[in-house]
């Protein structure tokens, strides 16, 4: 195992795993982005996954927002893709200017399984330089915050590897479910093996925390949401648990963010996993409720709130704490990822509030 320098700032850890809180630790899904002018002047000397593979780029970015709101976010999550485990599977993905990711060569019909996927994927193989990012950001954080690792979610991925991109229906992913439900499990069980693999190698190589995405959980009914994503979803908490300790290394805490499946909250307070990440649309006393504090909630501001002005971002702010509560099982974060053309500066507004509020709630203000 690596080496790395002592951590400073144990609040997200501390938050997930159900202890107290001095304040609600907080960070921002895709908070190494294109908002930020950094960022955007990386992008234009560099390809999406050029950077993705190349361990000095990626921790370069990761640290990007560490370093702009210093002090002010309580994790750093390592500059990647979801989209790294189709590629680790054979297909060939391009990040386009205008038009997001596209499979060259995607998933058709199940054959394709076996002709366009390989049979085994070695992560250490394929997916290396994502570890070496992870060790390499991890040393440069300097004990800072934690760093998150993540996966996309079997479904989800699923979803990008037959649609071959971004898509408004799904019409072609769920399409494989109702047609072919038997070779779409033996798929998201491909998807799920890899996973299990990747993550943990992500913790060996010095993920502190790890997140899977579910994008597209909530494009599920019910039913189908418990077919197709929840056993995949629950299998990768247990596996990659039981396989650290079997390695003899303290499991990581995980979350899971199954965007737009608020029906699923209680199913997945209930599966091993530590944290839920919630969307927009959920009711902060509704989530606590079904949850009955056996999980620690995440989220969920809408992204779209920070266009807001400074103060209407401080109104939701304070809202948002004191729905959620600020000591205990709970983090702060966005319901979704950050928007492109936000300004940085209402970025600090919302961070600075949290701090400022989050602190004031606890009764804990110096001043
Ligand atoms: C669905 C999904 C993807 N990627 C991801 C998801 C799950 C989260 C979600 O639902 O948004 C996850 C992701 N993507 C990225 C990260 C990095 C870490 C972070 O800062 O959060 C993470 C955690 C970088 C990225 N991934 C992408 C960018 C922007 C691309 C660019 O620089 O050109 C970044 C910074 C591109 C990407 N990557 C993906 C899409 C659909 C797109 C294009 C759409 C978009 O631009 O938002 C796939």
């Amino acid at each position: 195992m690596n080496e790395f320098p002592p951590l400073k700032n144990d609040l997200i850890l501390r938050a997930a795993r159900g202890q107290k809180t001095e304040r609600a630790p907080v960070w921002i899904m895709r908070q190494a982005g294109r908002y930020l002018p950094e960022f955007r002047a990386e992008r234009l000397k560099h390809d999406f996954f050029e950077i993705c593979r190349t361990p000095e780029l990626a921790t370069l970015i990761t640290l990007q927002p560490i370093d702009r709101y210093d002090g002010l976010l309580d994790a750093a999550i390592i500059f990647s893709d979801i989209l790294v485990i189709p590629q680790a599977l054979g297909l060939s993905v391009e990040m386009l200017p205008d038009k997001g990711p596209v499979f060259l060569d995607p998933l058709v019909v199940p054959e394709d399984i076996d002709l366009k996927l390989r049979n085994k994927v070695d992560v250490y193989q394929e997916l290396g330089y994502v570890f070496e990012a992870i060790t390499m950001t991890r040393k440069a954080l300097n004990g800072r915050v934690p760093l998150l690792g993540f996966i996309g979610s079997p479904w989800t991925l699923m979803a990008y590897m037959i649609e071959g991109g971004s898509s408004r229906t799904l019409s072609k992913a769920k399409t494989w479910l109702f047609k072919y439900p038997e070779e779409s499990k033996r798929l998201l069980q491909k998807i799920t093996d890899v996973g299990v693999d990747f993550l943990i190698g992500q913790v060996k190589a010095g993920a502190q925390m790890v997140q899977i995405f579910d994008s597209w959980g909530g494009e599920l009914s019910p039913l189908d949401f418990n077919l197709f994503s929840l056993p995949f979803i629950a299998q990768i908490a247990k596996r990659v648990k039981s396989q650290l300790i079997n390695d003899g290394i303290e499991p990581v805490p995980m979350t899971i963010f199954c965007k737009g499946s608020w029906y699923a909250l209680e199913s997945l307070s209930n599966i091993g996993y530590d944290t839920i990440s919630l969307d927009w649309t959920i009711d902060p006393i509704y989530a606590k409720n079904i949850t009955k504090g056996k999980v620690t909630l995440q989220g969920n501001m809408d992204p779209n709130m920070l266009y807001g002005d400074h103060d209407t971002i401080r109104a939701s702010v304070r809202r948002m704490l004191e729905a959620f509560g600020t000591n205990e099982r709970y983090i702060v974060n966005l319901g979704h990822g950050i928007l492109p053309t936000v300004d940085p500066e209402n970025v600090r507004v919302f961070l600075e509030t949290i701090h400022k509020v989050g602190l004031e709630l606890n009764n804990n203000h110096k001043n």
